[in-house]
């Protein structure tokens, strides 16, 4: 009896930082998916909702009545403030160990990071599972030519320029030591899409050891990407920073 309590209390926990905007159609079924699949995990799903005007933070609230407001926690921000401060502000409601982000739009299979394997190589040797597009067994599927030049551009810039060592860098789904998180987080300047980049790039020059698995991203069904323009000027912006400062 007290050694299974010892278990228990033992158990590592995951924080799952999932940003919406505009995802009422999809926020349902990704909590479904994530309770389905993390039967014997100790886990909270964080909403980081920016205000959308479809009405997500209803929907998110109604599955707070069925799951439990300890499962699942609502970060509301006022308006539309960028993915990466997403990221930044779901941290500061994560309890967990570990923690997970990833897209609310069914992009991201849950099953790809949250494994025994993945699960069990960031609790021992990795500091971050990186989900990866760009390696035998990694795709995407649904993105036209133009979406895929974007993506694979942005990578070749990135991996010629700064040689980070990771095949993805743009991909947002990741396993991070919630003490590695706080570390790299606090030490990035970026807002939007391009958090991602840099978030990656100072983990690894920070020495971090980054551990890569094979994902298939596929494209959305519902709704819309909130990739723009502005997004892509942002990335350019960021890596020459990157490339002057580290
Ligand atoms: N809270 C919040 N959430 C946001 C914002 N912008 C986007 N999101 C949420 O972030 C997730 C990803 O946004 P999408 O608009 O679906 O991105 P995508 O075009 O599918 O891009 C995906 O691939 C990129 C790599 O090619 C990734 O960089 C990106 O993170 C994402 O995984 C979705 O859950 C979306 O609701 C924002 O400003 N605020
Ligand atoms: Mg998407």
């Amino acid at each position: 009896m007290e050694q299974k309590q010892h278990q228990r209390e033992a158990r590592s926990k995951y924080s799952i930082i999932v940003p919406t905007y505009n995802e009422r159609l999809n926020i349902a079924l990704i909590v479904y998916l994530v309770f389905k699949h993390l039967k014997d995990i100790d886990f909270e799903i964080i909403v980081v909702d920016d205000g959308s005007p479809d009405g997500t933070q209803e929907i998110v609230k109604q599955l707070q009545n069925v799951y439990g407001e300890d499962r699942i926690l609502l970060g509301a921000r006022p308006r539309k403030l960028g993915l990466g401060t997403a990221y930044i502000h779901g941290l500061k409601h994560a309890s967990g160990d570990f923690v997970v982000i990833m897209d609310a739009d069914l992009s991201h299979h849950v099953s790809a990071h949250c494994d025994f394997d993945s699960l069990k190589q960031v609790e021992t040797d990795a500091s971050i599972v990186t989900g990866t597009r760009y390696v035998k067994g990694g795709g995407v599927h649904g993105w036209n030519l133009m979406r895929k030049l974007t993506s694979r551009g942005a990578n070749v810039l990135a991996q010629t320029l700064l040689w980070p060592g990771v095949s993805d860098l743009t991909g947002s789904f990741r396993l991070y030591k919630r003490s590695v998180l706080e570390d790299v987080i606090n030490s990035c300047v970026s807002k939007g899409y391009v958090f991602q980049m840099e978030m990656i790039v100072r983990a690894s020059r920070k020495g971090y050891h980054i551990e890569e698995v094979p994902i298939t991203f596929v494209d959305r069904v519902y709704g819309s990407s909130k990739l723009g323009g502005s997004e892509i000027v942002e990335y350019l912006k960021g890596l020459v920073y990157l490339l002057v400062t580290t």
